[in-house]
């Protein structure tokens, strides 16, 4: 791949309602899009960093910095690479900052599928044809909007119910809609906000047949997970603990978690989301992707990351509608609604960045010419 040009994009858009999670809530979202231009194919990546950097230690100011100073220099010096899993390698010098990474190694995978002509999907190696998917929901202040979130999402076929909880806002909530709902698909995500202390209470989320339980203890942390999984019956699934599959590998062995939300920014790109995917399919550890209310680009990517077979249970990757009033590409992601997203046959990606919606939604855009 002899990349001629990088551009990147910063973008703002702004989400149908409010977002809010333990640590935040996010409305107007800025990302980064990343372009790799060759003769012939542009390759297209997103950064999933936020613009407050609550989630991660990288924001979007912080990524693009990363990767205008350094990362897209390191690529230029590299007079061709002949895989995407090079990427990884050219930018192993410079530590951590994986979104500004996978941003970047996302475009050159995009690349590399459309100049061999198959879909991202099957250069990576997945074998479905199709991908189950769910929905994560946000924390809301009245119970009853939350019950019609979840009625309004079962009707339109997603296959599993992500429940943000927090401190005050946990226990009652799953209660209720164990109550009104039954026994549907259901998981929670607590993005860090307990600690052992609160042990008791997270054991009272044992009664209510919760799929998993997603990041209880600290963003950091994989010590308290190997304790707190030991006293609960409910699996633990990590999300910002893990960085990498040294990490993976590390919360196995100590048994600080049963199941794997692979996100691709988080943990620097797809060559390192295949590795994870592949050592927890040796250990029998099933994973999902996770979601960081991608724009349709970003959302491609999970798509093609969650036909590798042991994308076991429903992700995070809803549809385009969920989040965005339009999005940048065309077509847009849709779910069936029997919860299913159709693999896209296209090389590449599979859809379609649109120009004009790109330069409408572009806030600063610059071009780095090899
Ligand atoms: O993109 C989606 O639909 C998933 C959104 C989501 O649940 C999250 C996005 C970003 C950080 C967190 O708030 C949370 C997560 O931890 O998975
Ligand atoms: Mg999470």
């Amino acid at each position: 791949m002899k990349v001629e040009k990088i551009v990147l994009r910063k973008m703002s858009m702004q989400l149908k309602a409010p977002f809010r999670t333990s640590f935040g809530t996010q409305l107007q979202k800025q990302f980064i899009v990343s372009e790799v231009h060759t003769k012939e194919h542009i390759g297209y990546g997103e950064c999933v960093a936020m613009t407050v950097p609550l989630y991660s230690e990288e924001s979007v100011g912080g990524a693009w910095h990363v990767m205008e100073e350094f990362l897209i220099p390191l690529l230029f010096e590299q007079s061709e690479l002949r895989h995407p899993d090079e990427v990884t390698a050219c930018l192993a010098p410079i530590r951590r900052n994986n979104m500004a990474k996978a941003a970047l190694e996302g475009a050159y995978w995009d690349l590399f599928a459309k100049q061999n002509d198959v879909p991202l999907a099957k250069a990576l190696g997945g074998n479905k044809t199709a991908i189950e998917v769910g929905v994560s929901i946000g924390i809301e202040e009245n119970i009853d909007d939350l019950y019609r979130l979840v009625e309004q999402y079962l009707q339109q076929g997603y296959r599993r119910m992500k429940i943000k909880i927090k401190p005050g806002k946990d226990v009652q909530v799953i209660a209720g809609l164990r109550q009104r709902f039954g026994n549907i698909p259901m998981m929670a995500d607590a993005n860090s906000a307990y600690t052992l202390e609160d042990i008791d209470l997270l054991k009272e989320l044992d009664d209510f047949g919760l799929m998993m339980i997603e990041q209880p203890l600290a963003h950091d942390d994989i010590i308290d997970h190997a304790q707190l999984q030991k006293q609960l019956k409910t699996p633990i699934c990590l999300d910002e603990s893990i960085h990498s599959v040294e990490d993976a590998r590390h919360a196995i062995e100590l048994g600080s978690t049963k199941v794997i939300n692979i996100k691709i920014g988080r943990v620097g790109g797809l060559t390192e989301s295949k590795k994870i995917h592949d050592l927890c399919q040796k250990h029998g550890i099933p994973v999902w992707c996770g979601g960081m209310l991608e724009s349709g680009i970003g959302r491609a990517h999970n798509i093609a990351i969650t036909s590798l077979p042991n994308f076991t249970l429903p992700g995070d990757t809803a549809g385009s509608s969920r989040y965005w009033m339009e999005d940048i590409i065309k077509p847009e992601v849709t779910v069936s609604h029997d919860g299913l997203i159709h693999i896209p046959a296209e090389a590449g990606i599979g859809y379609e960045p649109v120009p004009e919606l790109l330069d409408k939604y572009t806030i600063q855009k610059q071009e780095f010419i090899r």
